[in-house]
């Protein structure tokens, strides 16, 4: 349920990159979460958004896994976010494309600088493509959940906000990471304008979105390890195989 992308690591070489990087190795190291302001500037974020919302307004944001409860309650009990997937190089989804481009150099700059090549013991060799997810503000919520709970190949999610003006108290819509073994803490990351965060999508980061109250927008990339992600394929076709043989 989350396609892979086919083109990844472009390598942009800048000061910015490494002060970032140095930054994103540090705080995953330390907290397993990384929260970078202002990752493009003005500029660029708001050409980001104004992508976003022209998609928004062509209606391609779907429904996400509808999972009706016992029928009473509205369908959204799961999760209320509307989604679509970009690879980046698609028509009129250019600076999406150049900001995956700047994710990406930073995953592998990291992934360079850290000891001998691993960021976090992974080796990070590809991604998803970009999942943009809206929540209508109509109360729109994701209960806590784990990325990637069974070892799918998964190892950081990368989410960019692209919310202009955001105030939690009228509007909602907190990030709320429970960071295993940070027993009595959590992560409240608000979902500000040109705010990126890292965190390890196992099970160290449980997380919840707290019901948003306007129109909440974000778009998602998630890093596969190498290894993790060959094991997981590889039990995939297994698992196919076994089936079709019943
Ligand atoms: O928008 C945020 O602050 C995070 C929202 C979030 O956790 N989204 C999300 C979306 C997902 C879609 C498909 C499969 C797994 C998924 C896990 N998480
Ligand atoms: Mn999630």
């Amino acid at each position: 349920d989350f396609p892979e992308s086919s083109h990844f690591l472009h390598e942009a070489h800048n000061e910015t990159t490494n002060g970032i990087c140095r930054n994103v190795i540090h705080d995953m190291d330390a907290y397993g979460v990384c929260v970078v302001d202002n990752f493009l500037g003005d500029g660029q974020g708001k050409a980001v958004l104004s992508e976003v919302l022209d998609m928004s307004t062509k209606g391609v944001f779907k429904d996400g896994q509808l999972v009706s409860s016992n029928g009473r309650q509205d369908l959204k009990t799961i999760r209320g976010d509307q989604i679509t997937w970009i690879d980046g190089r698609e028509q009129h989804c250019t600076q999406i494309g150049k900001l995956i481009s700047r994710v990406d150099a930073i995953i592998m700059r990291a992934n360079k600088m850290y000891n001998n090549g691993k960021l976090g013991d992974y080796n990070i060799n590809g991604r998803t493509k970009a999942m943009v997810a809206c929540y209508p503000g109509s109360g729109s919520h994701y209960v806590k959940h784990v990325d990637n709970p069974n070892r799918d190949g998964r190892c950081i999610t990368a989410i960019y906000y692209l919310n202009l003006h955001w105030d939690i108290k009228c509007s909602g819509g907190l990030l709320r990471i429970f960071p295993e073994g940070w027993t009595d803490k959590v992560a409240d990351i608000e979902p500000l304008f040109d705010r990126l965060l890292f965190f390890w999508s196992d099970r160290r980061n449980p997380h919840e979105v707290q019901p948003a109250f306007h129109t909440r927008y974000a778009i998602t990339l998630w890093y596969f390890d190498a290894r993790e992600r060959e094991d997981a394929c590889r039990r995939y076709e297994k698992d196919r195989s076994s089936l079709k043989k019943k």
